[in-house]
């Protein structure tokens, strides 16, 4: 077991963890903001991929209460929530993506987009242009595309698209950069993966909802693969870490790694007079 590091405790402020939370605060606060950010911007809808994980079903969940309230206090009917539907091809776990959506966020308005014939044109140009995309590259090609439907979409409804990132992700850069990265605003922004199931616990979400096994199941090879087995370590030691815990040194020294090699996700592109990428 090793000590907090320097590195732990401004990981953990950098990523804005806290090390309790209280569910109704944290639930009553990010509808707040997601509300706030509406009525500021003067955007009507709310965008969102549902993929029948946690993070998309707690984030879903949020965005319809937001408007939902909104309506309430304003009277304007033009504030919704659409949720959508981005399987490539036949998703496996489709049946869990509409058990989400119909028991728990129970969206005002649900559209189903296919991202293989875009997905597979891309590749397909690719390759005639010299280029073989590896089975792990489409998969990223497959998080951009389902953010280009998102974009579409939002462009059409005064909309925002909303991200699902959390801190647990945040640290480990465990999402595709400008594809499930890119989003309007991230509701889950300084939660961590059991954080997260305590507001869905609060909000009576369905368990089966938070028990499931997180997976980004963007490749074909290894179709489903949990996150934890692609990060090398779990969401019960990143949850740890970023609540201060003490975790042992190979795990802290894995969790730090990914860290380190993904600064560059969370920051804006690189400029001539930026400093942070040489630390
Ligand atoms: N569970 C999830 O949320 C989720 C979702 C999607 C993807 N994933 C996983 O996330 C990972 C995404 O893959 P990835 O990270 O290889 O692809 P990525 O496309 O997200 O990031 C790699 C790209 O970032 C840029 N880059 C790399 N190093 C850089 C640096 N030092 N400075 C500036 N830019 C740099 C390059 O353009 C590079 O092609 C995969 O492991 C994938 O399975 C997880
Ligand atoms: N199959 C999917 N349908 C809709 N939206 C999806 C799908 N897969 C992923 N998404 C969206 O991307 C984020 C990130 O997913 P990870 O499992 O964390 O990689 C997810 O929250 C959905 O919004
Ligand atoms: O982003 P989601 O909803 O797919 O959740 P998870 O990361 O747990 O798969
Ligand atoms: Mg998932």
């Amino acid at each position: 077991m090793m000590m907090m590091t320097t590195l732990q405790a401004t990981i953990i402020k950098d990523l804005q963890v806290k090390t309790q939370i209280d569910p109704a605060t944290e639930i009553q606060q990010r509808v707040q903001f997601i509300q706030e950010y509406l009525k500021t911007t003067g955007m009507k809808t709310l965008v969102l991929g549902i993929s029948g994980g946690q993070d998309s079903s707690l984030a879903g969940r949020l965005s319809q209460l937001a408007v939902e309230g909104l309506r309430q206090t304003t009277h304007d009917d033009n504030y919704q929530f659409i949720a959508v539907r981005l399987p490539y091809g036949e998703q496996a776990d489709e049946s869990d993506a509409m058990f989400a959506l119909n028991e728990f966020i129970k969206p005002d308005r649900m559209i189903r987009v296919n991202i293989q014939p875009a997905t597979d044109a891309m590749v397909a140009s690719l390759q005639t242009g010299g280029e073989t995309i590896s089975d792990f590259n489409k998969g990223n090609i497959k998080a951009r595309e389902r953010m280009i439907v998102q974009y579409a979409i939002a462009g059409q409804h005064q909309g925002a698209v909303v991200g699902t990132d959390h801190a647990a992700e945040a640290v480990t850069g465990f999402y595709t950069k400008f594809g499930d990265g890119g989003a309007d605003l991230t509701p889950l922004t300084g939660l961590n993966k059991r954080q997260g199931k305590q507001l869905l616990t609060y909000l009576k979400a369905p368990a089966k909802l938070y028990e499931k096994t997180p997976t980004a199941d963007l490749e074909e090879d290894r179709p489903a693969l949990p996150d934890e087995v692609a990060l090398g370590v779990t969401y019960q030691n990143i949850d740890d870490y970023l609540e201060g815990k003490n975790v042992d040194q190979v795990v802290a020294d894995k969790i730090e790694a990914w860290y380190q090699k993904t600064g560059h996700k969370r920051h804006l592109p690189v400029a001539p007079q930026d400093e942070w990428w040489k630390n």
